[in-house]
């Protein structure tokens, strides 16, 4: 990992692998098909591309025809080296370290998305819809399964989970991910969100962190193409 820029990760990253149904408090308020011994070995994956980066200074903007625009926070594993077919227990070894981010997501997109059994691509993955924030290294966070992710919109807290409730690990899913997809420094892989995802509106401030490791705070612009 010698030789990189990890705090500039944005700009390394050539993809943003995401994992859903990661916690069982966010799989009960969705309303998800419980998580059974079976569907607990297979993770959900899916990705946004790296145009959905945005970092502190720019604005989430409301994706086209979106009428629900809800914040996910999230623990963002950031990749250090290229990891092809890892095994678990060397997974670690592939973390450079790790940054707050949220998954922004058109609730209503998904939810028309899901209802057709179509890809989340356009819900998940517009423009703006993954804020994060500065890196953390590796060695300040040196439990990532013991760290409070947390949420705020405009002064109140509305997500309040800890990574203690991950139901799949980061070495888990680094190898799980790997061994279907190489990754590559920078790369950034969001672990899933717990409970208290809501809606917001334009001119929301959300605020969200890594216990006190990392905090971001992005407002909530409309769409000035909207129809
Ligand atoms: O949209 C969803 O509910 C799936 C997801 O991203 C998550 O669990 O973090
Ligand atoms: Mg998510």
């Amino acid at each position: 990992m010698a030789g990189r820029n990890f705090e500039k990760f944005v700009d390394l990253a050539s993809k943003i692998v995401a994992v859903g149904k990661n916690y069982a408090d966010h799989i009960k308020e969705m309303g998800y098909a419980a998580a059974t011994a079976a569907t607990k070995a297979e993770p959900v994956i899916f990705m946004k591309p790296t145009s959905a980066f945005i970092t502190q200074g720019q604005k989430i903007v409301f994706p086209p025809g979106c009428k629900n625009l809800h914040h996910e926070v999230e623990l963002g594993i950031v990749i250090g080296k290229q990891a092809r077919r890892v095994p678990e227990n060397e997974a670690m070894q592939y973390v450079a370290g790790y940054t707050v981010a949220l998954d922004m997501t058109a609730r209503d997109q998904q939810e028309k998305a899901k209802k057709e059994g179509l890809p989340w691509t356009l819900p998940k993955g517009f423009d703006t819809s993954c804020p994060v924030g500065p890196f953390i290294r590796a060695d300040q966070l040196v439990d990532p399964h013991n760290v409070q992710i947390w949420c705020k919109v405009n002064g109140k807290l509305r997500q309040d989970g800890t990574t203690k409730d991950m139901i799949f690990s980061v070495p888990y899913l680094i190898s799980y991910i790997s061994r279907y997809i190489t990754l590559f420094p920078g790369d950034v892989i969001l672990t899933g969100t717990p409970a208290g995802v809501s809606a917001v509106v334009a001119g929301d401030v959300i605020e969200a962190g890594v216990g006190d490791l990392s905090q971001i705070s992005f407002e909530v612009a409309r769409n000035d193409e909207q129809q």
